[in-house]
Formats: structure tokens, sequence, C-alpha cells
């Protein structure tokens, strides 16, 4: 018994015995000639584990074979320009920008150990191919198909209608004039055979039924697209029977509800007066304000175009010409088959409801801030005592590209090992890449990105700008929102990313040209705002305003100046005349010691002390406290040359209490122009939640107000020049500035004169920066391009909103109101982060 096979102890069926008296060898004989006996049984008792285990070897085998092929084909991806260039900047070895697409083998042998960290340690799967372009919350109604009537543009016409409605003559003599561009227009356009001749009518000698509860019917192959321009009365007159008609059509329950689903397309203009309804809360082209949202209804979601306003007392003709403009380029884009493009839901959505289509965490626009799950165990960097960088800073060193030490500082082995090919940061089939499209980006090459933020929508759609408008007068259509580098080297608790992005401490990938990251994020800003055509309020100035970009806020996520050839992207971006409002975290001070001047630079202050910054920002590096005092060391370096600006986001429990005389040391460290302080919002991702961040951590407005006159107090205390100078109470925050610098006249001056920006990167006008030494003009200071004075409405304790936009309450949350009530439910209940 002892000697039978082990195996064969396994089964209660093979219990073998010898006779007595046989010997041991015909007792292996017999055994040896039932083996195959029992390896039968053997298969048939153990053969699903078995097969089991043979599938998974195969497919595990064929998974690393795809894999390696994949990583080869990633490698070949061509080679930008070489960033690479010896430094004069003698900054910490370890701080230095190690990796870019063209590390020589010697750049590997560095003590980086860190930085092997994997960019998406999730297996690979296959994502949804392409961008998921659409969101929002509304539901298409059942009944109101969005379907465009197939327009087939090699044998189908465009007929252009024009109404109108008119008491007084105004309308009358625009729709008279518009009619005849219009139709000269159509004649002389490339697309001319896809037009038949413009028809204007009248709408008081028109029967109603003939157009608005079916598109007429002619031919099959003419299709109808509707242009309507109407003045408002807000009394009874032909206009409000027009009115009732749309309406009493929608609600026919024997007529489909939205009939004129077979229209190309409408647009509606309106004529007002502001001298005597100032605002749209006031009755500003209320009509037209209805009959936009009626046709929307009637046609199922067809607005081609935004809904156009016109004061007849100053600005009628040019919102006219405008919008006429704007009508003609969807026209084109129907002739040509492209239909009304892409949309998202919601655009002419017949609900046409007031409240805010914000997706909270989606739309959130803040952070510079990184998250991921794929931190590893990292070596030690050295750490050498920490130099004054603010000396060593070289002005001239701010060319582009940013210099590269290559020096190394790790025990260099003999056979040295050959650099492994970069690869994508975020390549399309990675979950990466598929969570970042869901969550609303468009990923640019394989390591930019870019957003629309929710102010962006709320701009287009007269609702108020973003704090940037109150300080500095972004307006937010006019801004994009990207980075060049989704990667981040913290994991900040109040990151929203939901730990989807990579992390790293240096740049070892694929590196996109700074030409192609341009063209991609601009194309694609352009191509989502004209996703918001349709949006019900979009105004059409505003749209039309919207297709210049002026401004780029670069942060989103990511770590923008971790991108090696950020220089060159700012370069382009400032002859374009975009300003750039950079964002950076504090734990690179070679990049951003070697950064060209932007329009405002940034560095996020998480916390005041080295404790608090770990546990809030959780950072990768471990010399983090180092290379965050070092960056405000550049910082305070640099102040002359750039608007230099602290960006507080104050946590409740994690970076508030007791922390005022620290966040003062901090300041006095730096010097930076301002202070903006903000209350973190809350944006419920599961990251944030196992970082222990609840609601409880949202920082009240008046708690963050507080926070800041303690602030402003401490620094005057200390004999600092910082006065609190405006607010933004909608995105709860607070700006401090330096009085000596952005107080002329003893007035707040906290805006920017853009213009004189971009004159003086041209050199059409001199800065007036001088050499210390040899007194001669290097260069712009911030000075030289403050704009106007802060507007009143933005000054510390008036709020900041501009009273020109409407407030918009949520459903359930009206007017009604105490101010107090609001800002809560506000706070609570936008889970919206702007940078
Ligand atoms: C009695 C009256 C009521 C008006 N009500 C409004 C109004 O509610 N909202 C508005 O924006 N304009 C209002 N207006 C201004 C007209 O819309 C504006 O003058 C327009 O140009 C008139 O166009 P029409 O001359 O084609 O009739 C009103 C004008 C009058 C005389
Ligand atoms: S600055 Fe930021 S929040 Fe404001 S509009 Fe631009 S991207 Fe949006």
């Amino acid at each position: 018994m002892k000697e039978i096979h082990p195996t064969l102890h396994a089964s209660p069926l093979l219990k073998l015995s010898f006779p007595p008296g046989q010997s041991r060898r015909m007792a292996s004989t017999g055994f040896l000639a039932q083996l195959p006996t029992e390896i039968l049984v053997i298969w048939h008792t153990h053969r699903v584990p078995i097969l089991l285990s043979a599938v998974s070897l195969a497919a595990l085998i064929h998974l690393t074979i795809y894999l390696r092929t994949k990583r080869s084909k990633i490698s070949a991806s061509p080679a930008p320009s070489s960033p690479i260039e010896k430094t004069e900047i003698k900054l910490r070895p370890e701080w230095l920008p190690e990796n870019t697409t063209l590390v020589t083998p010697e750049l590997n042998l560095d003590n980086h150990a860190e930085d092997d960290i994997v960019v998406s340690a999730a297996p690979v799967v296959k994502a949804k191919k392409g961008p998921k372009k659409v969101k929002g919350t509304k539901k298409p109604s059942k009944k109101s198909p969005a379907s465009a009537p197939k327009f087939n543009h090699t044998v189908d016409k465009i007929q252009p209608v024009v109404f109108f409605q008119s008491l007084a003559g105004t309308t009358e003599r625009y729709a008279a004039a518009f009619g005849k561009v219009l139709t000269d227009w159509t004649v002389g356009c490339d697309q001319a055979t896809s037009f038949c001749e413009p028809q204007i009518h009248d709408l008081s000698y028109i029967e109603y039924d003939d157009y608005f509860i079916t598109p007429p019917k002619t031919d099959q192959n003419t299709k109808y697209f509707y242009v309507i321009l109407i003045p408002s009365y807000n009394i009874d007159t032909v206009l409000s029977t027009f009115l009732e008609n749309l309406q009493e059509t929608h609600n026919d329950f024997r007529i489909d509800t939205s009939p004129l689903n077979g229209l190309l397309g409408y647009s509606v203009f309106g004529f007002g007066d502001k001298e005597g309804w100032p605002t749209e809360e006031e009755g500003f082209c209320s009509q037209a304000r209805e009959v936009d949202k009626w046709m929307a209804r009637l046609t199922g979601r067809k607005r081609a175009y935004p809904l156009g306003m016109g004061d007849v007392k100053s600005d009628a003709e040019e919102r006219l010409q405008e919008w006429r403009v704007g009508v003609q380029d969807v026209l084109v884009e129907i002739a040509e088959g492209r239909g009304l493009g892409e949309g998202v839901p919601g655009s002419g959505d017949p609900a046409e409801s007031d409240d805010e289509d914000v997706d909270a965490a989606e739309d959130s626009s803040d952070s510079e801030r990184s998250n991921s799950n794929n931190a590893r165990a990292r070596k030690t960097a050295r750490v050498d005592e920490i130099e004054d960088l603010g000396s060593m800073v070289d002005p001239s060193s701010t060319d582009s590209p940013i210099p590269i030490d290559f020096t190394t500082y790790k025990s260099v082995s003999k056979t040295p090992k050959a650099a492994p090919a970069p690869k994508e940061m975020v390549p399309t089939t990675s979950p990466t890449h598929a969570a970042l499209t869901k969550q609303g980006y468009t990923i640019i090459g394989s390591h930019s990105g870019v957003k629309i933020c929710r102010w962006t929508k709320s701009a287009l759609r007269g609702r108020g700008s973003c704090y940037k408008y109150s300080f500095y007068g972004i307006a937010s259509h006019l801004c994009m929102e990207a980075t060049p580098s989704l990667s981040c080297s913290n994991k900040c608790v109040f990151c929203w990313r939901h730990g989807t992005n990579p992390v790293g401490t240096t740049w070892r990938w694929v590196t996109d040209a700074p030409e192609l990251i341009f063209d991609g994020i601009t194309t694609a800003h352009y191509k989502k705002i004209k996703m918001l055509k349709g949006v019900p309020g979009v105004r059409a100035e505003r749209f039309a305003e919207a297709m210049r970009i002026r401004h780029c806020a670069l942060s989103l996520v990511g770590e923008p100046i971790f991108y090696p050839h950020i220089n060159e992207l700012l370069t382009i971006m400032h002859s374009h005349r975009i300003s750039t409002f950079l964002v950076c975290n504090a734990q690179h001070p070679a990049q951003l010691a070697s950064l060209v001047p932007v329009t405002q630079l940034y560095v996020s202050i998480d916390a005041s002390n080295k404790e608090s910054l770990r546990k809030i920002d959780r950072p990768l590096h471990r010399d983090f406290w180092e290379r965050f005092t070092a960056c405000l060391d550049i910082l305070r370096a640099r102040r002359f040359e750039q608007r230099t600006v602290f960006r507080l986001t104050l946590v409740k429990g994690f970076n508030m209490a007791d922390e005022v005389r620290g966040y003062a040391d901090l300041i006095e460290r730096a010097l930076p122009g301002f202070v903006e302080v903000k209350g973190v919002t809350y944006c419920g991702t599961s990251a944030a939640g196992s970082a222990g961040l609840t609601m409880q951590n949202v920082p009240f407005y008046e708690e963050v107000a507080a926070f800041v006159s303690a602030l402003a107090d401490e620094l005057t205390n200390r004999g600092l020049t910082y006065g609190i100078a405006a607010e933004h109470a909608h995105s709860c925050c607070v700006l401090l500035a330096d009085s000596t610098r952005f107080r002329p006249n003893g007035k707040w001056a906290t805006r920017i004169d853009f213009e004189r920006f971009y004159d003086l990167f041209e050199g059409k006008i001199e800065g007036t920066r001088r050499d210390e030494k040899t007194g001669e003009v290097v260069g712009w200071r911030p000075e030289d391009y403050v704009g106007q004075e802060t507007p009143e409405w933005a000054l510390w304790g008036n709020g900041g909103f501009d009273p020109r936009d409407v407030r918009v309450f949520r459903k359930g949350k009206g007017k009604k109101k105490d101010a107090e009530e609001v800002q809560e439910d506000e706070k609570k209940e936008v889970k919206v982060i702007e940078i």
C-alpha cells in the first residue's frame, strides 16, 4: 500500500490491495497493467478542473502575446522633436524632468525607481470606440422624436421661409432687409443649387394651419426651414393669438405633439426694448422666447440656431446680422448633407425647463489635481539640503523647451539595460480613456484633454460666469479648459477624477507635438460649443462670440507643466491672443523655474504644513515638502514677471482649523500678487469617500469668509499689504490681493488688460521690468497689464454676481427664499468645481 502512486490515494474508488503472498514486484506489474484504467478513472473524476486549467493557460499565453505586440506598436510611434537641452539651473537633481520620448539608456539609470509606476495597471480592455459625446439628464420625449428629415443634397432643396409679425413697423422693416440679404445669399453661395428662393410671410396674413400644423406639402424634394422674426408686447395683441395657436397645436390630442418634426430646422429672432424691459426677467423679448419654446416642442427639438435677441434702441441691427450669419452657416451645413449636427440631449428639448442641466460631477471643472489607484512602492530619491532656488532662477532660461539635465545619480551598472520604449499615457484602448471620455473629456493625442466647463454653458445662456469673470474679467463662454498632461503626481482627496487618471512622478510617455495639441484642443472645444447651439436659453450673440476662444484655463486635471513642450504650447496660445491661466501643484520646481511667463500663474496651496499637505494631497514624491517650498521660492523670484496666485482650497477638518498662521507664513514667503480662497466642492466620488471626505467637509460660505477675514488680519499684523478685494459667493470664492500693486488710486484693479498682455508678448509695447544692475528693460511686469477697476458688484461685500446676468434658481428653490437659505442650497446642490 505504501508504494501506491500518491494520486491514487486521492480516489476512494482506487482502494487497491494485494492478495496474500503476491510479491511486491508482481504487485507493481499488476499495478502498471492497471494504469491506463486508473488514468481513465482519474480523467473522469477530474476532467472539469483539468479542462478549465488548460483553457486558462491558453488564454494567458494568448493575452501575453497580444500585449507584447501592442507595446511594440506603441513604441513605434514617431518621436517628437527633442525637448532636451542642457540646463543651467542647478536644481536638485531628482527634481529635474528626466524622461521624455527621446529617453537615452543612461537616463533610465538614475534613481527614480518610483518612476516605474505603470500608467494604467488595469488590464487592457476593448473600450467603446470614440468619445461619448452626448450627456445630460433630460429624457427625450417619447412623443417627439428628434430625427431630422432626411435631406439628400443631390436631389432635395431647402425652402427657407421667413415669418414676421409687426405692429408698429420696426420688425417689418428688419424682416424685409433680412429677406433681401438672405435671398441674395442663397443665390450667390456655393450651395445655391440647394436653395429655393426664400419666402417671406407676414404672420397676420397667413393661415396658421397652412404652416404650423405640418410643414406645407409641395413636392417631396422640397424641405422647409423656418425663420421667425417677432417683437414682444406685454399687452394682448395678435402675437398672443399666434402663441396661443402654437400652444393649442401642441396640446391638441388629435395632433402629434411635434407635428412640425418634418422641418429641417427653425430659428427665432426677437426684437424688444431694453429701456422699458431691461432684462429678460423683466420681460425683454418675452414673446420671442415663448415662440422659440413652442417651436422647439412642435418641431421635436429642431432649433437650428440659438434664439437671437436685439434691443431696438441699441444693438438690434448688429445682433440680427450676427444671428443671420449663424443661421446661414447652419443652412450651409444642411445643404451639404450634414444636417443639424450633433447636439446634447436637451438641445431644443420640448420640456424647455429652466433648471440647470448641471450634471455636477461631470461638469465639475476645478481640478488641477489627480487621483489614482496606481501608486506603488517607491525607492527613496536623493534628499539633499534645500537650496535657495530663488537666487538660482535664471530668467534667460525661460526659453522653451524646458531644459533637462541628464546627470545620473544612481550607481551605473556595467551593462546598462536598454530603455523601455515609451508608451502612450492614455491609449485609446485603455480603461482610462473610456472613463475620461465617459466623464465628458475629449482626449487629444495620447496625453491631453479638453472639456467644456459648467460655467461656459451657464455664460452661453446668460446665467453668469465663474468667479474669474468677477475677479479678472474672463467671460466663461470665451474660455477653454484644457490640459496637456492628464497625468499628475498627487492624489488629492478632493480630486473628482474617480481614480481614473494616470499618475507618475516623471514624464516617460510618448510625447505629442504642441501644434497637434493646440489644434486638437481648439477644434474639440469648438465642436463642443457647436453641440450646444440647440440648448434652450443659449444666446445667439454669446454663441457667436464663443466661436473665438480668448482664454485658456490650463488646469482641468493632471499637471500641465509636466508636459515637456509646455513652453511652446503656451507661446502658441499667446500668439493666437489666447490668455493663459496655468495652475500647478507645486511639485515640479524645475519646470516651474523654466516656464515662460503666463498671463496668470497659480500654485495650489492645499495645506499650510507638511503633515497636512501629506494628508490632503497624498503626493507621490517623498520630498514633496521640499519641492513645495522650493516652488514658493520660485514664485517669489518670478512675481515681477507675471501675476502670481496662491490657490487655497479649504476642506473642513483637513486644512482650515488653526492653519491661518501657517498660510500667512507661506504667503510671506512667496509674496504672491493674489490669494484666491475657495471652499472645496464635494464631488461625491468613491475616491473622495475613501479619503474620508463627506459633505461635512464642505465649508459654508460664511466659514470661508470668516477664514479669509482672519487671514487678512494676520497678514496685516505682519505688516504685509494684502486686503480682501473681491468675492464670488456663488462659487464660494474670495480674493485677497496685494494692495500696493493692485489697488492704484485707492480702488481695487484686479481685472486684466488682456490686449495689453498680448501686445507686450508681441513686443508691440515695451514692458517696464528692468535689469537690476544695468537698468535695461528686460521684459514686462504684471503692473503693465493691469485692467479696469474691479466692478462694484464684485467687490468684497457685494456678492460678485454680475447684475446683467440672470440668476437662475433651481426648481423649488425660488427667489422667495431668503438669501441665507439660497446660499446653503447652492453650496449643497451644485456640486461643481470651477478652476
Ligand atoms: C405697449 C408696448 C408693450 C411692449 N412690451 C414689450 C415687452 O414686454 N418686452 C419687450 O422687450 N419689448 C416690449 N415692447 C417694445 C417693442 O417690442 C418694440 O418696440 C418693438 O420694436 C416693436 O416692434 P414692431 O414695431 O415691429 O411692432 C413693447 C412696446 C409697446 C408699445
Ligand atoms: S476659468 Fe475655469 S470655471 Fe471659469 S470658465 Fe474657464 S474653465 Fe470654466
